[in-house]
């Protein structure tokens, strides 16, 4: 369904003295319809510039998409404006989404308006809305308020039903539930597994949380500084984490303070661990216990067990 291949992303940064970072290394993975593959990793790693890269909502540097089989990597905006109401995106703050000057209704129909799929204020558009507020659980009384008059969990259900409008293929949620408290997010995760199944679409799930990562995905990938290095079902890579770097985050999964010391002292360790050279990726994978240098390629994706793949130079 969506597959991407060796993807790079650069950003140029800096006024006077221009510099190139980048943010995304090579990164590759395949998800299935009907399939959730969650994306997590720590704060700055990619994950959000991976999100936009994938919608074609971010110019990439150098790598291939392929959606539905189609390679869209260069298309032209007139040519994506065809697909991209198949490829849909839910972010952490619904109301982004959503107009603050429309009522809910328009909110929800103002898509399949744009793409001339029902005439406005017809019957046909009310009986298309009242389908979709029963799907994501909301209340016909909903429609006629504006999104600052309905709450959080509310307003992620009306953007879950204007997506659905348009009866996308693949959905990218980047942290969707982060912003709600844990009653409600369990709500809104559930009704997102619902609706997959119902539709058989599939999710890029993006969040920082590994229990609702588990919760939510059939595989996960681990995202370390623009690489992923670990990949494969969740009871794979949390229950058996391979990758020194995913092996820390679900050490201190119940804390984040210990997370942070760790990270600073990670952060610290390369340059004097390797004798002054530069590490170009973690110090070393389980695989291959060695210390890699700056000179050293990049590790590779191997499949250590089926379906459960790790970053390493060797095995
Ligand atoms: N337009 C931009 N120009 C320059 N640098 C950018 C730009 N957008 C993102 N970055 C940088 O790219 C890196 C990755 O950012 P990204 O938002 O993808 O991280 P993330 O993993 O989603 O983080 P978080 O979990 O905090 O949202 C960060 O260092 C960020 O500062």
């Amino acid at each position: 369904m969506i597959k991407v291949e060796n993807l790079k992303k650069s950003f140029t940064t800096g006024t006077f003295r221009k510099k190139q970072v980048e943010v995304l290394k090579g990164v590759s993975f395949e998800i299935e319809a009907g399939e959730t593959l969650g994306l997590v990793g720590e704060s700055g790693c990619g994950k959000s510039t991976l999100a936009k890269i994938i919608l074609r909502l971010l110019p990439l540097s150098s790598g291939k998409i392929f959606f539905e089989g189609k390679e869209i990597t260069s298309l032209k905006t007139n040519e994506m404006q065809k697909i991209r109401s198949k490829m849909q995106l839910i972010l952490q703050h619904p109301e982004a989404a959503l107009n603050p000057r429309m009522k809910i209704y328009d909110c929800i129909v103002e898509p399949l308006r744009i793409h001339g799929l029902v005439k406005k204020n017809s019957k046909e558009e009310r009986a298309v809305v009242e389908e979709l507020i029963e799907v994501v659980g909301l209340q016909p009384e909903h429609l006629t308020r504006y999104p600052s008059e309905i709450s959080g969990g509310q307003a992620q259900r009306a953007v879950l039903a204007r997506i659905l409008s348009l009866e996308p293929r693949l959905i990218v949620a980047d942290e969707p539930t982060s912003m709600l408290d844990v009653s409600v997010q369990a709500q809104i995760l559930n009704l997102l597994k619902d609706v997959q199944k119902k539709f058989n679409m599939a999710y890029l799930f993006v969040s920082h949380d590994l229990e609702v990562v588990r919760w939510m995905s059939d595989r996960i990938a681990v995202m370390y500084r623009g690489d992923i290095v670990e990949m494969g079902r969740p009871e794979k890579v949390l229950e058996n984490p391979l990758h020194p770097y995913t092996k820390s985050l679900v050490e201190n999964i119940d804390n984040p303070l210990k997370q942070m010391k760790k990270r600073a002292r990670r952060e610290k360790a390369p340059t004097s661990a390797l004798g002054g050279k530069e590490a170009v990726h973690c110090n070393y994978c389980t695989c291959c216990p060695n210390l890699h240098h700056g000179s050293a390629s990049k590790p590779q994706l191997q499949e250590v067990e089926t379906g459960h793949y790790v970053a390493c130079w060797s095995i």
